[in-house]
């Protein structure tokens, strides 16, 4: 791979505006059957969402997906979400009893309309073995698999029979897998993208890096159909991490799945904790990634989120900021 870049290395050029108003510009994205209203979707790990978060995104036709860190809970959130008439998107791991909780789930004629396979290094016989599984036992759930961060995974998952996959192996704000192990896409998450969605021919969620809602804008100019985000919503008034009170001032905690703090265990360790400032309600903020977004269709030219994958674009290398710390 030569001239990598990552989101701060990169600006996308403006073209002639054809709306009126910011708020005809349409943010909706259709992942399988679902259309939701924006292209983001909060990150499957327990101090991002919870079952209150999940009810209130999946109320307010918002894509989610719910962690796996409290497995003996998914079947009954699952009969919850289906019982009010709400999509069920769900996370499952890899391990000898993830194969049986499928084939409980199919056993009770649950489906959940989203399956999310949640391995740090998804490239592996581990997923490909779990995406046939589901396929055979809930062949109508939407799969989508990951991490991975090749164009070789894509497609080796894609023709496994996933139905998106998911890019981005340690670019993560509380990820140390970068330097514990010394591989991923940390720091060229952008092109390591790129690279990934030209060969990819199923929708790719792009996973981890996101620091500013410009950077939404341009992982789709890049090629993901969906965005998934933890740090930015983690310091929430509804986040489910910790609010911890310092020199009078509010932080919430934030950490890794594969963290000390996630295990209960120093084993394999690849994430850290972080305490992230208070930042108000998150109906707030998606109102507000809402509006960012209207605003980057507007400067792509268009009403629609497609719009923006045909923009140029230049490489700014690290000067984006000018020195403006903005996280
Ligand atoms: N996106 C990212 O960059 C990363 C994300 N994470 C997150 O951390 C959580 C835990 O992930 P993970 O450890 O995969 O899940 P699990 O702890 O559930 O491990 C799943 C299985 O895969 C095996 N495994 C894990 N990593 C590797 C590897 N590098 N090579 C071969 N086998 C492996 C484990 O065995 P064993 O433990 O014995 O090796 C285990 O059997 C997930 O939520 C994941 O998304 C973690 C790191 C990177
Ligand atoms: N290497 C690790 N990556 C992790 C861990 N827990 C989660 N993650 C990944 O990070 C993103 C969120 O990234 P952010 O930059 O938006 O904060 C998340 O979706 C996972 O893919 C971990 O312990 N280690």
């Amino acid at each position: 791979m030569e001239n990598v870049f990552d989101y701060e290395d990169i600006q996308l050029v403006p073209a002639k505006c054809i709306v009126d108003s910011r708020s005809e510009c349409d943010t909706t994205v259709t992942l399988g059957s679902n259309t939701f209203k924006l292209p983001v979707v909060p990150a499957n790990m327990q101090t991002i969402i919870d079952e209150k978060i999940a009810l209130y995104l999946a109320e307010n036709d918002y894509f989610y997906i719910m962690h796996r860190f409290e497995p003996e809970k998914r079947l009954a959130f699952t009969k919850d979400m289906k019982n009010r008439g709400l999509i069920a998107s769900i996370s499952v791991g890899v391990k000898e009893e993830e194969y049986r909780f499928v084939e409980e789930l199919a056993k009770a004629q649950l489906t959940p309309e989203y399956i999310t396979i949640d391995i740090a290094h998804g490239h592996s016989n581990a997923v490909i073995e779990m995406i046939q599984h589901i396929k055979k036992h809930l062949p109508a759930s939407f799969v989508i698999a990951g991490n991975v961060g090749t164009p070789e995974a894509v497609r080796e998952l894609e023709n496994a029979g996933a139905d998106a996959t998911k890019v981005g192996i340690g670019p993560g704000k509380v990820c140390i897998t970068k330097i514990k192990t010394g591989f991923g896409t940390g720091g060229w998450q952008l092109a390591a993208l790129r690279w990934c969605a030209k060969a990819a021919s199923k929708p790719i969620i792009a996973d981890g890096g996101i620091r500013t809602h410009g950077d939404i804008a341009k992982s789709i100019r890049f090629g993901a159909s969906m965005v998934m985000i933890g740090s930015l919503f983690a310091g929430h008034e509804e986040s489910p991490g910790e609010t911890i009170e310092t020199d009078g001032k509010l932080f919430k905690e934030y950490f890794g799945s594969a963290s000390e703090f996630q295990k209960g265990e120093k084993k394999n360790v690849e994430g850290k904790k972080m305490l992230v400032e208070h930042k108000g309600s998150l109906s707030d903020t998606l109102k507000e990634m809402e509006q960012d977004l209207q605003s980057a269709i507007s400067y792509a030219g268009g009403n629609k989120l497609e719009a923006i994958r045909n923009v140029d674009y230049v490489v700014v290398k690290n000067s984006i900021f000018n020195g403006d710390k903005v996280y």
